[in-house]
């Protein structure tokens, strides 16, 4: 019949124009630039070398609040670089992230889990990867949501995150054009709506519930509720009485902000944590040497090694960094030159529009900045090493130049780099004092080949024997 003919020519149609689309998009896709330079990279990130404009924006973010939302549910890595950013940083850094709020909490889960595997499992092997990764999660949680939620609901967010980060790859193509995009890739557009879906069910619940118990410190959601952000669109309509309208944040915006802290405070972390313990595993005299330090640190009969001996812990931090380093577990990080921006590499002006890609491992395995860069030698940030005195905030005392950078920099630099490096080390001091880590034999020998998608993680997850210290 007329109308079966139709809609067969009208499936030929899509499929043609969908094979066509397939072909254009690499074609429409806006150019890079990488920047490995390390002096290139402190005059573009923190030299004010994009005169006129902040160099602080970056491309379309293939985050899930941003795809799905067509870029309006905005978090705070993938927000423009402006007053609603502002905001959304401001109140993470100040808020939660203030050295004076920032508490551990009890490691006991890991060890006492770390502990099981050991007794139940073969001849004390244990995954040591999950073990870690579900620890940095219920750590980040309980700063999210507070205390008191459900284990298995815990366990259900982690695993939801999981899936969220394993496709975050193939949602870089829905980034670029999104209404073109999300067409051709249905099936990929499809999952992803489902996995917010899932995240809404549960985070929703919790953030409308929430109790602050007295005294209580509040977690991240609680000043989420209570913050009010600028309108941009309400500041638009207003701007000749320049009057600023506030508004509170949207639901899309509270799911998209606790995805983001969950997921930016879980993974990099958790994968940071096992490079720096699978190079403990190699070299037994590193290891040995940082036992022997936290050993005379703290009392015989100290449940753990807290937070006010980290600090003195000049070594452990040599290894924190040195893991860094060599592992960076962000593989890049981008910029995008805005029209403000004057952005020049090689002499030659960057045009507007391109997104510039700073890789962090390329940057910090510089055999021209590194003494054998591919060797993990804690030694060389000690006290008279090559390392001395590098820091992880590039604009201080770097002597224009940066030689490593894990948690970016600039102005759109990790907001979570203080409370990581407190987590990294009482997770590596803490891990070290309670077992000896001791490379398995066969399948499960360390690998330290990396696997690289959204995060750089070990090819393969980290197992080893565990021997009791105590
Ligand atoms: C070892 C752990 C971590 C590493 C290696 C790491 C690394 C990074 C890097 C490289 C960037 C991009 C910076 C740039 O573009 O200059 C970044 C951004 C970000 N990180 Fe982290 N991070 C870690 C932990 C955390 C934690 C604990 C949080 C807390 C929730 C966090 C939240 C964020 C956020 C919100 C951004 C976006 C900042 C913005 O666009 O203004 N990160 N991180």
């Amino acid at each position: 019949s007329l109308t079966h003919k139709a809609a067969a020519y009208a499936r030929l149609a899509a499929v043609k124009s969908s094979a066509v689309l397939k072909k254009l998009i690499p074609k429409l896709r806006q150019p890079e630039v990488y920047v490995s330079d390390r002096f290139a990279a402190h005059r573009l990130l923190v030299g004010g070398a994009a005169t006129g404009g902040a160099f602080s924006d970056k491309p379309p973010s293939s985050v899930a609040s941003a795809v799905l939302s067509r870029h309006r549910h905005y978090n705070i890595n993938s927000a423009p670089y402006g007053s609603l950013w502002r905001a959304m940083r401001r109140n993470l850094t100040a808020e939660i992230f203030h050295p004076s709020r920032l508490r551990l909490f009890a490691l006991g889960d890991l060890v006492a889990d770390l502990e099981r595997q050991c007794s139940s499992g073969d001849d004390g092997v244990v995954l040591a990867a999950e073990s870690i990764r579900a620890a940095m999660f219920g750590l980040m949680s309980t700063m999210c949501f507070g205390g008191g939620v459900d284990g298995e609901l815990v366990k259900a967010m982690a695993d939801a995150q999981d899936d969220l980060v394993q496709c975050f790859l193939g949602l870089r193509v829905l980034s670029t054009f999104p209404a073109i995009t999300g067409l051709i890739f249905r099936n990929r557009r499809r999952k992803l709506v489902e996995l917010r879906r899932q995240q809404e069910e549960m985070y929703l619940p919790l953030i409308y519930a929430r109790r602050r118990h007295d005294g209580e410190p509040p977690a991240y959601v609680d000043t989420l509720v209570d913050l009010s952000v600028p309108d941009e669109h309400g500041d638009r309509r207003r701007n000749k009485r320049r009057r600023r309208q506030q508004r509170k944040l949207t639901d899309g915006e509270l799911v998209g902000l606790c995805s983001e802290f969950l997921g930016a405070g879980t993974e990099p972390a958790a994968a940071a944590l096992q490079w720096i313990m699978a190079n403990l595993v190699k070299r037994p005299d590193v290891q040995h040497a940082l036992w022997k330090e936290i050993d005379a640190a703290v009392a015989a009969d100290a449940d753990e090694v807290g937070e006010e001996v980290l600090g003195r812990l000049d070594y452990l931090n040599a290894v924190i960094m040195e893991g860094l380093r060599l592992n960076p577990t962000v593989p890049v990080a981008f910029r995008q030159v805005m029209a403000d921006d004057h952005v020049v590499l090689d002499g030659r002006r960057v045009p507007t529009g391109t997104a510039v890609l700073f890789p962090l491992a390329r940057l910090s395995r510089d055999k021209t900045a590194w003494a054998d860069p591919l060797e993990f030698r804690p030694e060389r940030f000690m006290a008279g090493g090559e390392g001395e005195g590098v820091s992880f905030v590039a604009a201080a005392g770097s002597a224009g130049e940066i030689r490593m950078m894990p948690f970016g920099a600039g102005r759109r630099m990790c907001p979570g780099m203080g409370v990581a490096m407190l987590h990294l080390g009482y997770f590596v001091a803490n891990l070290v004092r309670e077992f000896e880590w001791v490379e398995v034999e066969g399948d499960h020998a360390v690998d330290l080949r990396p696997h690289v998608g959204f995060f750089r993680v070990m090819e393969r997850p980290l197992h080893v024997r565990l021997v009791c210290r105590r």
